[in-house]
């Protein structure tokens, strides 16, 4: 094995999944280094959860190979388990006992002795902002509380690869912010997060890397910048307050869409350094000064409707926790 198959923490290959006549998972690779975030993206019923729960050894797959934490998901599923935590759709928060006796209950399934457990415990609640909590019922958690209770108690184990599926469906912006500073916070301390989401927002904030599943394939993987460079619609935007100047810039470059009321060129460009410094360059050379110059990007909106021909607003507003 090499230096570089050493540091990932996951690596799938050709994994394939089907129910009965419908092919869920069709062939996924995946390599994901260890302490990064990578964001499987995509609408409701992709494959997301499949994909996760064949990882997580919970679901076995058809065909393909899979490794976590260098160990073989079909011949060495216990070895996973020991290495990953999973923070699912459906929470394992039981909602009949308080945050405590459910971190408790963890600690149990851990085997951690008793005073180590309560050590653990008291600093997850603690960085998890849920000491004041901890004695009630968690049916009376707000859906952040609960959330964060749900990883606090899968981080009792202290995994070394994280799965989150959809960790902040349904969860107030607001919420939703805490949870991104907690798998930041993972990730800076070690930790490799694998999360799903069908916000690309999210994957923007989060993700090292970004996978994005539709029909069970992968269409697409890269950063959010790589990914935003696949479609088209970057620009330069040049602003001249003097219409001479203006004219001037006008003529010269070539492939500008101009706004002659605003007095402004957009200059086709995918936003690289490369691509940028050629038209600085081309401005210095003739002389014109720009009054203002902005780059901008397709953002991930643009990536998604591009490669699943679905509006991400209407795969995102499928919530399903007000569906189900
Ligand atoms: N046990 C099962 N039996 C039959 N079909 C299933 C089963 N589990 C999932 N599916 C189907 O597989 C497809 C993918 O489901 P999956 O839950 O992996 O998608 P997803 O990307 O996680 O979507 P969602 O965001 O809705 O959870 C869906 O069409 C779903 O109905």
């Amino acid at each position: 094995m090499t230096t570089t198959d050493d540091e990932l923490a996951i690596e799938a290959t050709a994994l394939r999944k089907a129910y009965g006549d419908r092919t869920v998972l069709d062939g996924i690779d995946l390599r994901v280094p260890a302490g990064t975030v990578f964001a499987l993206l995509g609408p409701n019923g992709a494959g997301k959860t499949t994909a996760v729960n064949i990882l997580s050894t919970l679901i076995s797959a058809d065909g393909g190979e899979a490794r976590i934490a260098g160990h073989d998901i079909r011949t060495q599923a216990q070895s996973v388990r020991a290495a990953i935590g999973v923070t699912g759709q459906f929470s394992a928060v039981d909602g009949l006992i308080t945050g405590e006796e459910n971190m408790l209950l963890m600690a149990d399934l851990h085997h951690l002795p008793k005073g180590e457990g309560r050590r653990v415990i008291a600093e997850l609640l603690d960085r998890f902002d849920l000491t004041e909590a901890a004695g009630k019922p968690a049916s009376t958690y707000s859906g952040g509380m609960k959330r964060r209770l749900d990883i606090a108690m899968t981080l009792v184990g202290s995994p070394r690869i994280i799965f989150l599926d959809e960790p902040t469906t349904g969860l107030d912006p607001r919420s939703r912010h805490t949870m991104w500073q907690i798998i930041r916070e993972l990730v800076s301390g070690g930790t490799t997060v694998f999360l799903t989401t069908q916000y690309l927002e999210e994957a923007d904030q989060l993700a090292d890397r970004i996978a994005v599943l539709n029909d069970g394939r992968l269409v697409a993987e890269g950063s959010a910048q790589e990914l935003k460079r696949l479609v088209p619609g970057g620009h330069v935007r040049l602003r001249f307050s003097d219409p001479v100047t203006y004219e001037q810039a006008a003529t010269e470059l070539r492939e500008t869409t101009r706004d002659d009321e605003a007095l402004v060129l957009q200059v086709p460009s995918g936003g690289t350094q490369r691509e940028l410094r050629a038209i600085l360059d081309w401005l210095d050379a003739a002389g014109i000064e720009a009054d203002e110059l902005s780059v901008h990007t397709p953002d991930l909106d643009d990536v998604f409707f591009a490669l699943t021909g679905t509006p991400a607003a209407a795969a995102a507003s499928t919530d399903k926790e007000t569906v189900r």
